[in-house]
């Protein structure tokens, strides 16, 4: 298994540029199933997870081309079910959370489908329940074979309606929606997740024919087409690289400017940093963040100690907690951070306690970090990254750290951010990846 070692303490200078969004990816990549048409994506991040979904649809018949880096395009004209019954499509299915996302594809094209548990990251429970309780209201039965460990999906007749959500669960909600555009009728979602990577999805099925209205709100419409043909569709810059970076700017008291994010589509992201201190300027459609050398965590107007805490969008991504948390380690103040979604994620401080930060574990998902304001380093130290988004803030840690961190298992970083020791070795890192 590869490591990163990492030598600690290095100021960062320059410029870095975001790669295409992953969770936008895993569904736009999806929707390709939808038509017989030729879809062409760019700014894909050729990452990890996405390239196993790629194969994914290429074991699945799906005609795939690159057509330059990031740039792929898809054909689903001729769909082989025999391999949703092999051991290969098991195992790399149920290797990522996306793969879930062909099952709404599969059911509105061919009135079945299957997929085997997926994987993603293990942070506490991730069920599935909002998909099948949406592709019942649609008309379709879905059972759970435990012999195979796969859910299964089938339909005669997919039938628009109206719904509830019982969560807004984001892949949830692209699964529904992929389901219902063919659908016959009308569906109306309530309560449906808006971040911005469902809203893209949106955009392009209806660049596809489709007929959504209500995007980026939590009432989608959907009138259900007859079929839907090809398109072009470019992905967003990733927002929790985006966010990763300010942490990393911060933490090891770099100049950074972050290129071309799509600010509008950051939704409250940079004002959660500024409320840590953190000096986030915009630039036109680039972040500018100074050098800083203290930032002080702000109280809340009653003068209560400051809470970050995850929400369904516009609320804050529950992806960047673990790195809201490890930027506080540093600064001047002390904050609550929140993890109310995932029970299992923030475990990794036990970490960063032996680099020497001050953090208390309340329960599972609070922690209270007291910030050092540079007084004293976080110390190197040997660790392994659960999952990707610690493995991020454990990286950025072992940046800022004195002396050489090593980072086990760093496939779980490879999962969601290209190239990032190259990235980052371009402004003044010094990153070793080690095979
Ligand atoms: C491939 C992909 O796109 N993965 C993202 C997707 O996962 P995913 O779509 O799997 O996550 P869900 O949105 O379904 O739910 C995430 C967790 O939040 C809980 N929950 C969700 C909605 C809600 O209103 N209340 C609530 O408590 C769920 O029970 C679950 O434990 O969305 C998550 C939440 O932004 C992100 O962390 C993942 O990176
Ligand atoms: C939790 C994440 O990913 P996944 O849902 O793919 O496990 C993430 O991107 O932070």
């Amino acid at each position: 298994m590869s490591k990163f070692e990492v030598i600690g303490g290095r100021r960062l200078k320059g410029e870095l540029v975001p790669q295409g969004a992953k969770n936008e990816a895993l569904q736009v990549i999806c929707a390709c199933l939808l038509t017989r048409e030729e879809v062409v994506i760019s700014n894909i991040p050729e990452i990890l997870d996405v390239i196993k979904l790629i194969d994914l649809l290429r074991g699945m018949g799906v005609k795939v081309e690159r057509l330059q880096k990031g740039e792929f395009s898809f054909r689903a004209n001729d769909i082989n079910f025999d391999y949703l019954e092999t051991e290969d499509f098991y195992s790399k299915a149920a290797s990522l959370r996306g793969s879930i996302m062909i099952l709404g594809p599969l059911l509105a094209m061919h009135g079945c489908g299957l997929v085997p548990k997926p994987g993603g990251d293990k942070i506490g429970r991730r069920r599935l329940d909002t998909h099948f309780l949406g592709f019942e209201k649609l008309g379709a039965t879905f059972e759970y074979d435990a012999i195979s460990g796969c859910y299964k999906a089938s339909a005669q007749k997919l039938r628009g309606t109206y719904m509830l959500l019982d969560e807004a669960s984001v892949t949830g909600t692209a699964n529904i929606i992929m389901a219902a555009v063919l659908a016959e009728g009308v569906t109306t979602i309530y309560n449906a997740a808006c971040e911005p990577y469902v809203q893209q999805l949106c955009r392009m099925l209806n660049a596809m024919g489709a007929r959504i209205s209500g995007i980026a709100s939590n009432l989608l419409t959907i009138e259900g087409v007859e079929s839907l043909g090809g398109c072009q569709h470019r992905c967003l810059p990733d927002m929790i690289e985006v966010g990763s970076y300010i942490g990393l700017a911060a933490l090891t008291r770099s100049e950074i400017t972050i290129k071309n994010v799509a600010i509008p589509q950051l939704g409250i992201i940079p004002d959660a940093f500024r409320k840590l201190g953190i000096r986030v300027e915009e630039r036109g459609d680039d972040l500018y963040i100074p050098r800083q050398e203290h930032y002080m965590i702000e109280d809340f107007i009653d003068g209560s100690i400051l809470t970050i805490a995850d929400a369904p969008w516009p609320g804050l991504t529950p992806d960047l907690l673990s790195v809201f948390l490890v930027v506080a380690t540093q600064a001047k103040g002390s904050v609550l951070i929140h993890q109310k979604m995932f029970e299992s994620r923030l475990f990794f401080v036990d970490k960063l306690i032996d680099m020497g930060a001050k953090i208390i574990l309340c329960d599972p998902h609070r922690a209270t970090v007291i910030g050092q304001n540079h007084e004293s380093q976080l110390r190197a130290t040997k660790m392994t990254s659960p999952d990707i988004r610690a493995g991020i803030a454990l990286l950025i840690a072992a940046l800022s750290a004195q002396g050489t961190s090593v980072i086990d298992n760093i496939d779980q970083i490879d999962r969601g951010y290209e190239h990032i020791d190259e990235k980052l070795n371009a402004i003044g890192a010094e990153i070793r990846r080690v095979d």
